[in-house]
């Protein structure tokens, strides 16, 4: 039997195209990414959300560029087909030059594509990122880096004026070259319009069923982060008991749409 052949960005644009829906789930390390890539995930995500469920954190602030280029050398080791996403952390990209050099170091370190988070501020960095051969995956919706503007992990895009302003920032970073954007925590219908009027894969989490993708934090669905977990967690090991039926059952709910459901998104 030869190998699936790996996913790229181009792949994953076509899969956008064919309706076929993309998965995506974080790893952090090379054992579960092997387990990821054997199920068939088609994205794998070093999220900066390491620094809540590797580090203990209460948030992904204290994240540094070195821990991503840690966590991502793990997780290169682990893959053979999924493409691998990194995230630039929190004040790693806050000016030109310093999201090169953070990108430079994810990149060397395995990452395939690097994800930021924020609006029409970026496009400039998206686009200079984009000009340098750094494949780019935009974050909308509740970005928590903001966490302290934000004043919470809290839905974003209820009101006329802010859904409109995401709608607008979302075509701005596609414009300038991003090739994946993450919407996180807004309203269902909000984030199926964006999938709309987008050609490049909109991955959702809290952000309903009618996008291009899923992705979810690899310990929430997996029922082992500590705490209460957001409303659009579903515990595949919970039904499951097994680590690798667990995945082959997330692989397989969000291909079917039937993950995410009703209960776990906002109208
Ligand atoms: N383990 C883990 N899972 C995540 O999804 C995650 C992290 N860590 N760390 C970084 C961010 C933080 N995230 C979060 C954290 C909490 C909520 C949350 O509790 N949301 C409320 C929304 C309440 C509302 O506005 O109605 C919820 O009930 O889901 C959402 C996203 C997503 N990311
Ligand atoms: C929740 C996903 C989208 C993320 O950014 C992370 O894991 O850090
Ligand atoms: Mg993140």
């Amino acid at each position: 039997m030869t190998a699936a052949s790996p996913v790229t960005v181009p792949s994953l644009a076509a899969m956008k195209a064919g309706g076929q829906p993309i998965t995506m789930l974080t790893a952090y390390d090379a054992s579960f990414a092997r387990l990821l890539d054997d199920a068939g995930v088609d994205c794998v995500l070093v999220g900066d959300s390491l620094g809540n469920v590797i580090q203990g954190r209460d948030s992904t602030l204290p994240v540094t560029v070195d821990d991503m280029a840690y966590h991502t050398q793990a997780v290169r080791r682990g893959l053979e087909r999924a493409l691998l996403v990194a995230d630039l952390p929190f004040m790693s990209y806050h000016d030109q030059a310093s999201a090169m050099a953070s990108a430079a170091a994810v990149m060397r370190a395995g990452a395939q594509m690097v994800k930021l988070e924020g609006g029409a501020a970026h496009a400039g960095t998206v686009a200079a990122l984009v000009a340098n051969g750094v494949p780019v995956c935009a974050h909308l919706g509740l970005t928590p880096q903001h966490v302290h503007q934000l004043g919470g992990y809290r839905v974003q895009g209820r009101d006329e004026g802010p859904a409109r302003r995401l709608k607008a920032d979302a075509e701005l970073l596609a414009e300038a070259g991003a090739g994946m954007l993450v919407l996180e925590c807004v309203p269902a219908p909000l984030a199926r319009e964006v999938a709309e009027s987008l050609s490049i894969p909109v991955i959702g989490i809290g952000a309903g069923s009618e996008v291009d993708g899923q992705v979810l934090v690899l310990y929430d669905m997996l029922g082992v982060s500590p705490g209460r977990s957001p409303k659009f967690v579903h515990d595949f090991l919970a039904d499951t008991g097994d680590v690798r039926q667990a995945l082959a059952a997330y692989v397989a709910a969000v291909r079917e749409r039937r993950f995410p459901g009703p209960e776990h998104a906002w109208q």
